[in-house]
C-alpha cells in the first residue's frame, strides 16, 4: 500500500512549465463507448467483467502499454483508492460502483484511462501548467491503440455516443485548475466568474462535479462537446485559459505594487501557522498552502511550485493513509499532516518577495 504514496505523480512535471504559476494544471479526456455493450450504469455485473478483462488481456499482450499499470479497483484497499482519487486518476463517481471497475495509467500518471465508470472508457491526459497541444496528441495516440483492439459506438449524425448527452459529438472535456488568490483577496472574484460562466464554461470544484471550489483553487471545464471539433475545442478553451492568466497576474501586480504590506502578511501569516501548527486538517492546509503558493510567485520563498503542488495531494487523508500503510482517525491524520508540514517549512524562511 505504501507504494501508492508517491505513485504516479510525475505528471506535476516542472517549475518552468507554461503559466503554472496561475494555470495549476490541464486536464483533457475522452469519453469512448463500446457498440456491443449498453452504458455502464445499466450493465450486468458480469458484463462489466468481460469489459474490463478484455482490457487486462490487452493491457499484457500489447507492448505500448509497458509502462502502465492495469489496476482492478474491487481489489484496491479504501484508502488507495482514496488516494487514486486524490491523485485525479478516477473520480468519486467511479467508486460508485467499483465491481468490475478499472483503471490503466501510465507510470507517470500523465495517461490514464478510466474502466466503467460514467462511459466505458475515460481516456485522459494530466498536465502541469496550460498544455493542450502535446497533451491534445499524446492522447490520441492512446485512443489510437484502444481504437485497434474495440469498436467504438458512433453515430453519423451525434458522433460518438455517451452516456450523457452534453458528452456527444467528439467526447472531449478540457479543464483547467486554476490558482486565482489575486482575484479572491481583491473581491473581484465573483464578477470575474460570473462573467466567464456561460453556455460553454462550467466552473467546479478541484476535484469536478460535485465538489466546491476551495482556497482560491477552481476547476475551468468546457461545457458541451456537441457540434463542436476537437481542434476548435482546443483553440477555445486555450483562449479562455489566456484570459483567466492575463487578468489574475494584473490583479497580482496591482496588489504587490500598491498593497504589499497586505500580500506579505496574508503569506507570513501562513507561513507562520504552517511552521508551528500541531493540527492541520486539510481544508485549513490547503488554504494556508494556497496563501504560501502566493507568496512563491512574489518570491517570497524558495519554494518551488511544483513542490508546493505536490505537497498539497501528499497531506490529503488517503495519501498520508497510504504512506503510514493502515487507516487513522481524522484527529490522527491532523496530528502527522501538521508534523510533515512543520517539518518540511524548517529548511524555508521568509523573504521580503521582490521580482515579480
Ligand atoms: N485540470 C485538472 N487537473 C487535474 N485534475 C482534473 C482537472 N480537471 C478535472 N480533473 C479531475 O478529473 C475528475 C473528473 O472531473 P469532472 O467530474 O469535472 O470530469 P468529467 O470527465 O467531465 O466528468 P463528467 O462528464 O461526469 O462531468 C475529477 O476527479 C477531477 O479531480
Amino acid at each position: 500500500m505504501r507504494e501508492f504514496y508517491y505513485k504516479y505523480l510525475k505528471w506535476l512535471g516542472e517549475d518552468k512549465d507554461n503559466n503554472r504559476e496561475v494555470v495549476v494544471s490541464t486536464r483533457i479526456r475522452i469519453a469512448r463507448n463500446l457498440e456491443d455493450f449498453v452504458f455502464p450504469s445499466q450493465l450486468l455485473e458480469s458484463q462489466r467483467k468481460r469489459i474490463l478483462n478484455k482490457v487486462e488481456w490487452v493491457y499484457k499482450n500489447e507492448t505500448r502499454f509497458s509502462e502502465y499499470d492495469f489496476l482492478k479497483l474491487e481489489k484496491l484497499p479504501n484508502i488507495v483508492l482514496d488516494a487514486l482519487v486524490e491523485k485525479h486518476l478516477i473520480s468519486s463517481d467511479h467508486l460508485e460502483n467499483i465491481r468490475g471497475a478499472g483503471l490503466l495509467v501510465d507510470k507517470s500518471g500523465k495517461l490514464s484511462v478510466m474502466i466503467n465508470e460514467e462511459d466505458h472508457f475515460r481516456l485522459q491526459v494530466l498536465s502541469s501548467g496550460l498544455e493542450l497541444k502535446e497533451s491534445w496528441k499524446k492522447l490520441l495516440s492512446l485512443e489510437e491503440i484502444f481504437s485497434d483492439y474495440f469498436k467504438f459506438a458512433f453515430d453519423d449524425k451525434f458522433g460518438y455516443l455517451t452516456s450523457c448527452i452534453t458528452n456527444l459529438g467528439c467526447g472531449v472535456r478540457i479543464s483547467f485548475v486554476v490558482h486565482l488568490p489575486a482575484l479572491t483577496y481583491s473581491g473581484k472574484i465573483k464578477d470575474f466568474l460570473k462573467k466567464l460562466r456561460s453556455n460553454k464554461i462550467l466552473i467546479r470544484g478541484i476535484y469536478g462535479e460535485r465538489s466546491k471550489p476551495i482556497a482560491g483553487f477552481y476547476q475551468i471545464t468546457s461545457r458541451s462537446s456537441l457540434g463542436i471539433a476537437e481542434e476548435e475545442l482546443i483553440e477555445k478553451m486555450e483562449k479562455v485559459a489566456r484570459k483567466i492568466i492575463d487578468e489574475e497576474v494584473i490583479v497580482r501586480e496591482f496588489l504587490f505594487r500598491e498593497k504589499r504590506r497586505y500580500v506579505e502578511d496574508i503569506v507570513a501569516r501562513a507561513y507562520g501557522i504552517l511552521s508551528n501548527a500541531r493540527y492541520l486538517n486539510s481544508l485549513e492546509a490547503i488554504n494556508l498552502l494556497s496563501d504560501l503558493r502566493f507568496g512563491i510567485y512574489f518570491k517570497m520563498l524558495d519554494i518551488s511550485m511544483k513542490v508546493l503542488d505536490l505537497l498539497m495531494i501528499l497531506i490529503l487523508p488517503g495519501h498520508l493513509q497510504t504512506k503510514y500503510g493502515r487507516g487513522m482517525d481524522p484527529e490522527e491524520r491532523d496530528g502527522v499532516r501538521a508534523d510533515l508540514l512543520r517539518v518540511f517549512l524548517k529548511n524555508y524562511k521568509i523573504n521580503q518577495g521582490g521580482v515579480i
